[in-house]
């Protein structure tokens, strides 16, 4: 029978969360149509200690209504229907930011005002957790790309006892994390068939949160295998918005940014333990202080790619690790191109794609020239304009074409006072990390 369109419902449901033998099972529905069941697999799952077991389910259930992000906004209907039991306020009020700005790119692109529609309802407030005793040892999401391999490398340095983690099938994830020489986590995630097919039927789509799934995936693993520390690696500039939109700040990284990591590691301490830590380690850097650490060690250069295009679930991945094409390929090569010898970007990259002229639209969009920043990864347009003038001071980038158009094309309209690296290579001092990690943060300044 063919499904219905979501768009078409009154109420999104929160039906129930379940967990046996390492399987989570989340479930949704729009009004009476058929339940939407997305499965998580949390391989060697031990048993749970009794003294764990009400932390995870609060993990759990916050799982649950996080990922639920994937399935409402295939219909966006007026109602929130969440059946396993009320919401606290603090719960509602991190939901309800998460929705609305976390959905800010996919109602900019659909033209929809959350605004009227994302209502969690709530009763009453928490009382807060206990701390549960967690062995003192970190959990490192892994995602293939620089920040994340930049992270492990810091950890080792720092002699942290730490597993590399990664939600999903992704071989070269898989190849990173075997690189790491870290003991690895890989959980398997299946998202509800049915979303495929009210796609293919013309529900509404676009981009979600997908940090604050994985972010809540790895809490839930956290509590069940015993780690007091979470630790990913997202930048200072994750928090930087793409654009504003109707007054409204539109973040295509709205949950790698510093609010809302604030918000889920306060309610992990007050909802599920109170020494359990969730926190970036790279939060204190812009993304070029990233890739100046990252070229630091080559050791990843072989099996890294951060082109989004390889982690597709659906849909054509890219024949080699860097597509060159996209915004994520455009900015790492430029991002990196200041602090690592020329052959190696290049070996690294297969290409040079600032000598390639069809590609100067594509970083014009990161130097906000003309254009806005797209909607991916990617570091400030200032970062963008900094490194790029960089360059064109070099004699062995500055003839390339992009460069050189830069030079006579962009740079006469740029304040050359604003192009200095330097200071945006500076790390601030705001972060989330617990104190054993904070000393690594300390060696930033
Ligand atoms: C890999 C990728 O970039 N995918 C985005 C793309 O989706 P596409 O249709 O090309 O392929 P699939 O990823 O296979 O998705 C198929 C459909 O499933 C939906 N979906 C997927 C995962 C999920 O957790 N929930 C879902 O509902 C998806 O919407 C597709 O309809 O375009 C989509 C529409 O704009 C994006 O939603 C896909 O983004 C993925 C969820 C994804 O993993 N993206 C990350 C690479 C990403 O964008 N990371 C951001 C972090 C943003 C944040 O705030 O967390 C970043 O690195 O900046
Ligand atoms: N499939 C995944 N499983 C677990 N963590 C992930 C996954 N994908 C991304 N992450 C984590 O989410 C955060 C944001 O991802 P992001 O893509 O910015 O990082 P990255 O892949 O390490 O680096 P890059 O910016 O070069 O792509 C990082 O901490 C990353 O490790």
């Amino acid at each position: 029978m063919p499904l219905s369109d979501p768009r078409q419902s009154s109420a999104f449901r929160f039906v129930r969360a379940d967990y046996a033998e390492g399987e989570a099972r989340l479930v949704y529905a729009f009004d009476h149509g058929p339940e939407l069941v997305e499965r998580i697999v949390f391989p060697d799952a031990p048993e749970l200690p009794l003294e764990r077991r009400q932390a995870f389910a609060q993990a759990l259930k916050l799982l649950h209504l996080i990922a639920g992000v994937s399935y409402y906004k295939a219909g966006v209907p007026a109602q929130i229907l969440v059946e396993n039991g009320p919401l606290d306020a603090t719960t509602a009020q991190l939901l309800q930011a998460l929705y609305l700005h976390g959905l800010g790119e996919f109602a900019y692109q659909n033209k929809l005002d959350l605004r009227e529609h994302i209502h969690f309802p709530h009763a009453g407030l928490h009382e807060p957790v206990p701390a549960l005793g967690l062995p003192a040892r970190s959990l490192v999401p892994i995602g293939g790309g620089k920040d994340s391999l930049v992270t492990v490398e810091l950890l080792k340095q720092a002699g942290e006892s730490a597993t590399a983690a990664w939600v999903g099938n992704s071989p070269l994830i898989a190849a990173c994390v075997v690189q790491t020489g870290l003991p690895g986590l890989n959980i398997s995630r299946q998202l509800a068939p049915e979303l495929f097919e009210y796609n293919k039927a013309g529900a509404w789509n676009g981009h979600i949160p997908v940090t604050a799934i994985n972010s809540a995936i790895l809490a839930v693993a956290a509590v069940l295998y015993g780690y007091d520390s979470i630790v990913f690696s997202n930048e200072r500039s994750a928090s930087s918005a793409t654009l504003e939109y109707a007054g409204f700040a539109v973040n295509h990284q709205w949950s790698k940014g510093w609010e809302f990591e604030q918000s889920l590691a306060a309610w992990l301490r007050s909802h599920v333990a109170a020494d359990l830590n969730y926190c970036s380690l790279l939060r204190p850097l812009s993304e070029l202080a990233v890739t100046r650490l990252f070229a630091r060690e080559s050791r990843y250069d072989g099996v890294f790619s951060s082109c989004n295009r390889n982690f597709r679930i659906l849909g054509p991945r890219p024949a080699d690790r860097w597509c060159g094409q996209c915004p994520k390929c455009h900015f790492v090569f430029l991002a990196l191109a200041p602090f690592l010898p020329k052959p190696r970007l290049l070996g690294i990259f297969g290409r040079n794609l600032l000598d390639d002229e069809s590609q100067m639209q594509g970083f014009d969009a990161l130097m906000e020239f003309r254009e806005h920043k797209p909607f991916e990864c990617v570091g400030e347009g200032r970062e963008s304009r900094a490194a790029m003038f960089a360059l064109s001071q070099r004699p062995e980038w500055r003839e390339d074409a992009v460069v050189a158009r830069f030079v006579a094309t962009v740079l006469p309209q740029l304040e050359r006072a604003e192009l200095a690296l330097e200071p945006l290579l500076q790390p601030s001092a705001v972060h989330g990390l617990p104190p054993r990690l904070g000393a690594i943060a300390d060696a930033f300044r």
